[in-house]
């Protein structure tokens, strides 16, 4: 037997394993790493999050990935030298963390890696019926496994197309199987580019498990700070909390069909960027606030999103408790519109689940690579409209 497929196999009847879980995400940031001890699978799991570190990309890197991300028209040779370029930078900031940790590659079963979505297509965005749902994440996992030595998974929406999603949410997953509970209906509510939530009902609820993706999350407030102040993001909500808002220009931009959409559905940066806020502004006459104004009012729309998402689901339930994850979390003047506008529902950092806010997505693709190799796709079934399967492809080192 080939010794990388005899070493998974061995991985596989491990009663825990050592997994890394990479995230790169709409917001373009960094990577984040985590490291997880991963014991048994399905409902039995028990996630320890032992390291987890941001390694954050250089602005070169980061303008590289722009040339392409969420564009329909872009240089192929940029694509095509982009796949490798991404998975090798992950693999070396992968070896950068383990260093850092003074951990050896050596004693890690498995990287779990999302790789860089470039273009999210489902027809449900694309409203091109000739082509499938499809989505694509680039950054060659053969790369990170031969640079690191470790068997990677990766390119995991690929199989929840296949099986009839659109490859997207994919945190229900980890979410059903790690923070069911007996009493709470629980929205984990995660707020990076895209905002999603995976909402999980109580035991004493006959309603099923599911995760949707709601709206703008910081996307576009992120691109706006980068068009009018070439800055990556709006640190603390400085400049939006000096504005004021347009309640001509949110109650626009709350009009976009998608929001109403029924659950689950799932979007990206191809349809909440600033293209769409500047087609709105100029529909409605609303090209004139100034940047404090705008930035307060991106804010305010996309905290109003999450609270009709979050509200049209809580509808008639007692006992409903929101958890943020997400880089969102940490945007004080985000925050405090989500919490005026469902008052009555308790909001929470996701630490007080037990798991970094910061950390969560990663930690579920680590989940999620455990569950493939070691798991039982019937422990998800119950999952509303989401196939009930494992995930990734599998590179070996060598
Ligand atoms: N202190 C802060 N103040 C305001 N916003 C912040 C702060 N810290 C982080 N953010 C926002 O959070 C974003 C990063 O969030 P996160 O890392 O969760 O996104 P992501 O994983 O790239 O996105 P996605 O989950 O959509 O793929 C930043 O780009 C910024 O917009
Ligand atoms: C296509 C894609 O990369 N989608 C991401 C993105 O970031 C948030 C939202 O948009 C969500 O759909 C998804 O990530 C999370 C981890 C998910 O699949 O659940």
């Amino acid at each position: 037997m080939n010794r990388q497929i005899e070493k998974l196999y061995h991985i596989g009847k491990k009663s825990s394993r050592q997994v890394i879980g990479l995230m790169s995400g709409t917001s373009l940031d960094g990577l984040d790493i985590a490291l997880c001890k991963l014991t048994n699978t399905g409902f039995d799991t028990q996630v320890q999050v032992q390291e987890f570190i941001t390694l954050p990309y250089t602005e070169e890197f980061r303008a590289f990935i722009r040339q392409i991300f969420a564009q329909r028209t872009i240089d192929q040779q940029t694509l095509t030298g982009l796949n490798a370029l991404i998975g090798i930078t992950h693999a070396q900031l992968v070896l950068d963390a383990l260093e850092a940790w003074k951990i050896a590659p050596e004693s890690i079963d498995l990287i779990a890696s999302h790789g860089q979505t470039v273009y999210h297509a489902p027809q449900s965005l694309t409203k091109d019926y000739k082509l499938p749902n499809a989505t694509l994440q680039i950054g060659d996992a053969d790369h990170i496994a031969v640079k690191t030595g470790i068997i990677t998974l990766a390119d995991f929406r690929q199989k929840h197309i296949a099986a009839g999603g659109e490859g997207a949410p994919l945190a229900a997953y980890g979410d059903y199987l790690l923070f069911s509970d007996k009493q709470e209906n629980r929205f984990l509510l995660n707020i990076g580019g895209i905002s999603n939530y995976t909402f999980i009902p109580s035991q004493e609820t006959d309603l099923k498990a599911f995760a949707t993706d709601i709206g703008p999350g910081n996307t576009m407030m992120n691109q706006y700070m980068k068009q009018h102040f070439n800055l990556e993001m709006d640190r603390d909500a400085q400049y939006a909390s000096q504005g004021k808002v347009s309640e001509l220009l949110l109650n626009a931009l709350l009009e976009e069909p998608f929001l109403a959409d029924k659950f689950p559905k799932t979007t990206g940066p191809e349809l909440f960027n600033l293209a769409y806020l500047t087609s709105v502004q100029k529909r409605f006459g609303c090209s004139d606030l100034s940047p404090e104004d705008t930035l307060a009012t991106l804010c305010k729309f996309a905290a109003q999103a999450i609270c009709q998402a979050i509200e049209k689901q809580a509808e008639g339930l007692a006992n409903c408790h929101v958890y943020i994850s997400g880089g969102g979390l940490h945007n004080p003047l985000l925050l405090a519109f989500i919490k005026a506008g469902i008052p009555h529902i308790s909001v929470h950092s996701f630490a007080k689940l037990g798991i970094d806010p910061d950390a969560k997505e990663a930690v579920l693709f680590a989940l999620l690579a455990n569950e493939s190799v070691a798991g039982n796709p019937a422990n998800v079934a119950a999952i509303a409209d989401s196939p009930a399967i494992c995930m990734g492809k599998v590179s070996l080192p060598s």
